[in-house]
């Protein structure tokens, strides 16, 4: 499967790095989208890449499939050419809070957009859990090491964000992509609750979700160690976008 990835910082270049840099069955990134040609340049030699910086010249190369790693605004701007030409997957989900891009990208003539569950997991219990619009609430309680949320230093735990998903991304769009992918596998952002902690002491990122519905409860807690080149992003969230390419060829689907 060839791969166009649009973004190489922290998530890209791990995926560069597991997928061109070993020796991986049917995964092989060729095309690369940046804005800034010089500074990525040298992946060219590195991984065997071609760079792009016009987008229609991107999408028109030899592509199976388009991998965003950018960010939110990069999503905002790009998706809804990209999802004309291509399958897409997307790791900065906090683009699709805004509902008009998220009608946009879910229209007919699309191809198909894959949401893989990042820095969190259990996207599937959610999804059965509201299968019968019996799930009433989600809550999210996110704690990161106080630098990955604010500037100024703090001495002790703070809650720096308590309220719902569609505000908590636009707050912290680098942090809450995690809100906008739960609300999407269960009751929206408009009703999913989440409370974002700094905590100076804190190591990992660390996510407890917390749902009830007709079939029960579930709580559940990933703690996961933050990537070295982005400490806002949790290893797992590259993890996932690696995983999600491999299961693609699959034909046993788990969960
Ligand atoms: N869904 C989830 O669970 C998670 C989502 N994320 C999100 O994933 C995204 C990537 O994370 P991470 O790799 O850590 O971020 P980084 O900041 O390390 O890398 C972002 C990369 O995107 C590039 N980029 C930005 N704008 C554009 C553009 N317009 N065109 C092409 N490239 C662009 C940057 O290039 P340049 O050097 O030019 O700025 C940089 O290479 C972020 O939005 C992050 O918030 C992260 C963790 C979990
Ligand atoms: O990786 C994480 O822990 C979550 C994250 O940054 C996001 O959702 O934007």
């Amino acid at each position: 499967m060839n791969i166009g990835l649009v973004g190489s910082g922290a998530i890209g270049q791990y995926l560069l790095k597991n997928i061109n840099g070993s020796s991986n069955g049917d995964l092989n990134i060729t095309s690369v989208f940046v804005r800034n040609y010089d500074k990525y340049k040298h992946l060219e030699k590195e991984y065997n890449v071609e760079l792009f910086t016009d987008l229609n010249e991107f999408l028109a190369a030899d592509t199976d499939i388009i991998v965003e790693a950018a960010n939110v605004e990069t999503v905002k701007a790009l998706l809804p050419e990209i999802i004309k030409e291509k399958d897409t997957m997307l790791i900065s989900i906090g683009a699709l809070a805004d509902e008009a891009l998220l009608k946009t990208v879910s229209g007919e003539n699309n191809k198909t957009l894959h949401l893989p569950s990042g820095g969190i997991g259990g996207m599937d219990l959610v999804q059965n859990a509201r299968a019968l619009g019996n799930l009433d609430t989600v809550t999210l309680t996110t704690r990161k090491p106080a630098p990955s949320l604010i500037d100024e230093p703090v001495d002790a735990e703070t809650v720096v964000f308590e309220g719902k998903a569609k505000d908590a991304i636009d707050k912290f769009p680098k942090n809450m992509n995690i809100s906008i992918i739960l609300s999407l596998a269960g009751v929206g952002i408009d009703k999913t609750n989440v409370v974002l902690i700094a905590d100076p002491k804190a190591e990992l990122n660390k996510h407890t979700i917390n749902i009830s519905g007709s079939f029960g409860d579930a709580e559940f807690t990933i703690s996961s160690n933050p990537l070295p080149e982005n400490p806002k992003t949790s290893s797992l969230a590259a993890l996932s976008v690696y995983a999600t390419l491999e299961r693609l060829a699959e034909n046993v689907k788990i969960g």
